[in-house]
């Protein structure tokens, strides 16, 4: 591996810096990728200079939507998806057999790629893709920046912590986690936000989403399950829906395969109080405004959810996904919730027991606003620009 980050090629320092990215498979993954793209492409293009992108990442995943929509160049190769299992005998199930099988091909075409892009520096966000584009990056010993968004190293980053020039993590706590050999390697960046997400208007969902039924005088409850919504907090929402909706009105991200059976959620209800209840697969370009007009979130704990939530400043009902990897929801919501920041289902998510989290912050504007202030300080929106400056520290001198 390049230690110094620069070939006798790329010592020419008038041309675009090539930066190659990878990660996807989920939000969590893809987002602060698609961030420090366009934060490296702000850098580098206030300084007179370009930047050239090429992502890698799987043919089916978010990711290559998002490239797409992006207008960045894409290129897909295979990757193997690790199914964990308590038993380590089942990790060896024929799905996890064949899809391993997968990763060497995922390696030979990464490595086709890499070779003929010949980037300054790589960087790899996580998920699976992540795996096979930074053992290539490693044969071809190119400049790699890993980062992780979660407290503790997945299984994938874990590995590749060993082989990465720099280990950008989200947390200063995820230091003392690590070998002491990748500790010195090691940054603390933050979890990039996508800028757009801190900028919406709360008139522009309004207008957006038609949601004339709203009442002004009610507080406005968004809930999200990550992008393929969440069957758990679909019942659970569903349960309490008329309470609800006597209290606020509420938009609801339930993922595109729950969205007719929560259309027909509040079908007892009268018409005024169901207008008041809006369901949607998954929510696009109004994110932001969508986040500007909550006064409260209802959220699965994943690292991106939280870093968004944290940075705006929102108050939460944090239910976390108990089977997410090494528990990482559960600390994530335990941690916010532990200082103040948010409230959370850790022992037992019953309907009850969200009734009792929402109802202080629904019916107490001062409850929503400490709560909101103590989540602002667990909040990093620079996190972008400083993942930028170890992506063009580890590409050389020359781009800084
Ligand atoms: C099931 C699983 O493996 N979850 C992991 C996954 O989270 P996952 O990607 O599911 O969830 P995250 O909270 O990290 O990110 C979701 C992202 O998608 C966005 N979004 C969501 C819904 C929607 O309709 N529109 C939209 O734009 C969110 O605002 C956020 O930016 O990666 C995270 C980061 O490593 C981990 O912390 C999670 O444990």
């Amino acid at each position: 591996m390049s230690t110094d980050g620069l070939g006798d090629d790329r010592r020419r320092g008038d041309r675009a810096l090539r930066l190659l990215v990878t990660g996807g498979g989920t939000g969590g993954h893809t987002y602060p990728a698609l961030t420090a793209v366009r934060a490296a492409g702000a850098r580098i293009g206030a300084g007179g200079a370009a930047v050239e992108v090429l992502w890698i990442g799987t043919a089916g995943g978010l990711e290559a939507r998002v490239a797409e929509r992006e207008g960045i160049r894409f290129v897909a190769v295979a990757a193997g998806k690790i199914r964990r299992a308590r038993n380590p005998l089942k990790m060896l199930s024929w799905a996890n057999v064949k899809d391993m099988g997968r990763v060497p091909l995922g390696v030979v075409q990464a490595i086709r790629a890499v070779a003929a892009f010949g980037p300054d520096v790589v960087l790899a966000t996580g998920g699976y893709v992540s795996v096979p584009v930074s053992l290539a990056a490693w044969v071809c010993r190119r400049s790699l920046v890993v980062h992780e968004q979660t407290v503790r190293l997945g299984l994938a980053n874990r590995l590749l912590a060993r082989i990465a020039t720099t280990m950008a993590v989200s947390s200063a706590s995820t230091l003392s986690l690590l070998p002491g050999r990748v500790r010195e390697r090691a940054v603390v960046t933050g979890n990039p936000v996508r800028p757009e997400v801190l900028a919406g208007h709360a008139g522009k969902a309004l207008e957006a989403l038609g949601l004339e039924g709203f009442d002004a005088a009610r507080p406005t409850v968004y809930v999200t399950g990550g992008a393929q919504g969440a069957v758990q907090i679909n019942q659970l929402v569903g349960e309490v829906l008329p309470w609800l909706l006597d209290r606020a009105n509420v938009i609801h991200q339930c993922g595109p395969a729950a969205v007719d059976g929560m259309q027909a959620a509040p079908a007892s209800l009268p018409a005024d109080v169901a207008s008041r209840y809006l369901p949607v697969g998954f929510v696009g370009a109004e994110l932001p405004d969508v986040f500007a007009l909550a006064d409260v979130v209802i959220s699965r704990s994943g690292a991106g959810t939280i870093a968004e939530l944290t940075a705006l400043g929102l108050p939460s009902v944090l239910i976390p996904l108990a089977s997410s990897a090494g528990g990482e929801q559960t600390h994530n919501a335990r941690h916010l919730a532990e200082a103040g920041a948010a409230s959370a289902l850790l022992d037992e998510a019953t309907p009850t027991a969200l009734q009792e989290a929402l109802e202080p912050l629904l019916t107490d504007p001062a409850r929503r606003s400490s709560m909101a202030e103590l989540a602002r300080q667990h909040g990093r929106p620079d996190a972008g620009d400083r993942l930028v400056d170890v992506v063009l520290d580890a590409a050389g001198a020359d781009h800084r």
